[in-house]
């Protein structure tokens, strides 16, 4: 089934499906395309097609190899339609998907050339916003490069900027995908390029371990462990590599690398990496959802609404089509309370399980889990009796705080673009 997209072009078969649209294999004047169809409750906003419109210089100004280049811009009756290049291959999540963990030297030239790109779109005063597995293709027909690393282009620029328009929101919403949102932006900061240096560095945590750092459970729980706790290390990657992973996992913005320092730095290991395995670690437990039993942390605390796991904000845009609601996508949350996030006790994220330690589901694992809870019930009560807080905490287990979160008013005067 095909159908015209605007004058010019005509979309002929669906290649893949997102939570703001449907992309399309298609053909315009040039040649093959990927037209990217917005969802028609986007389209229909007014606002929006004017910000769209607003963007259209930006979006076609920003030319690199690795970012996906937007050729055009269709408002036409009903459609609004982004017309990108097309890459031939498939996206990064899907790899990930495939193979659960990435080779290092793999993993790092990925990160690079994401890297490069951020760096250009940084240099012409674009944040992305929206930087995750799903918005990196690997072009499979291109040489490949260190590793066999498919070289890999960034997409999907201005798509989050767009959803955000202030009437799609109260303006106290965090809009992206909880796994690889900065801190900051949980605190209701304006995004500033550090943003994105934050997610890629999510993005390269996952491809190495499997997971993010801070992902796990309700969308809330993870915005939370974006403040309040710090990564754990990753064991069996070099120091060098996991200072650099660390450093752009920094709560305060001005403390991370500007993407391009983080392309260059990144290749610098590439050599070191040659032959290394992909890292042969277990994910970490699940944590429990909620903490009712022992009282002290119960709920949603963040959403507004309840929080559909098997929809997740993707709208079928074809008529007869499904929407993929396997993809963890956008998500627009209420931003936490400076007294919600102040209750969070600071602690280290899940660290993969170490060796020897027990396996859930294990007897001894939940002779553990008990002694666990019931200290971490104690250790509530206390500290909520303490700090006169009935709300909600963070039951991270009873580390000292990270210092480096930042305060309201930090800003990354390094970058502003
Ligand atoms: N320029 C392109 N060339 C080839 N395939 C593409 C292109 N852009 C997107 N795709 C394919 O279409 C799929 C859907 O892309 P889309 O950007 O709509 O969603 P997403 O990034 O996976 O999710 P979300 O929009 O929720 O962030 C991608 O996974 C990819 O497989």
């Amino acid at each position: 089934m095909s159908r015209k997209i605007g004058s010019r072009y005509t979309a002929h078969q669906i290649l893949g499906r997102g939570s703001a649209g449907t992309v399309w294999l298609g053909e315009g004047p040039q040649g093959p395309v990927a037209i990217k169809l917005l969802r028609e409750d986007l389209a229909a906003d007014q606002e929006l097609v004017g910000r769209f419109v607003q963007e259209r210089a930006a979006l076609l100004g920003l030319n690199h190899p690795r970012v996906v280049g937007v050729r055009d811009l269709v408002v036409d009756g009903n459609d609004l339609a982004l017309v990108m290049d097309l890459v031939r291959g498939t996206d990064l999540r899907t790899r990930l998907e495939r193979e659960r963990r990435l080779a290092p030297q793999v993993a790092v030239a990925i990160t690079a050339d994401v890297a490069d790109a951020l760096a250009a779109a940084h240099a012409a005063g674009i944040v992305h916003r929206d930087v995750k597995p799903e918005n990196v293709l690997l072009d499979v027909h291109a040489p490949a490069g260190p590793g066999g690393a498919p070289p890999a282009l960034l997409t999907d620029f201005g798509i989050a900027k767009l959803i955000d328009a202030p009437s799609r929101g109260n303006g106290s919403r965090v809009v992206g995908t909880p796994d690889y949102v900065a801190p900051e932006i949980v605190e209701g900061l304006p995004p500033r390029a550090s943003v994105d240096v934050y997610a890629l560095a999510t993005v390269l945590y996952e491809l190495l371990a499997g997971f993010t750092p801070f992902g796990g459970g309700h969308p809330g729980a993870v915005l939370r462990r974006h403040v309040t706790e710090r990564v754990a290390p990753l064991p069996g990657i070099p120091d060098e590599l996991w200072q650099l992973i660390h450093q752009c996992l920094a709560k305060a913005p001005a403390s991370r690398l500007r993407a391009s320092e983080l392309a260059a730095r990144l290749r610098e290991q590439l050599p070191a990496l040659a032959g290394h395995p992909p890292l042969d670690i277990d994910e970490p437990e699940p944590e429990p959802e909620t903490y009712g039993e022992y009282g002290a942390y119960e709920g949603t605390p963040y959403a507004a609404e309840p929080y559909d796991t098997s929809a997740r904000g993707v709208v079928p845009l074809v008529h007869g089509s499904a929407p993929d609601s396997t993809r963890d996508t956008h998500t627009s949350m209420r931003v936490p309370g400076a007294d919600e996030l102040a209750g969070g006790a600071h602690g280290t994220a899940r660290a993969p399980r170490a060796q020897g330690a027990p396996r859930a589901g294990s007897a001894r694992h939940r002779a553990a889990e008990r002694r666990r809870r019931i200290r971490l019930g104690v250790t509530a009560t206390a500290v909520a009796a303490a700090l006169g807080v009935g709300g909600w905490l963070a039951l991270a287990d009873g580390e000292e705080g990270d210092p480096a979160i930042p305060s309201p008013t930090e800003s990354d005067p390094s970058e502003t673009p």
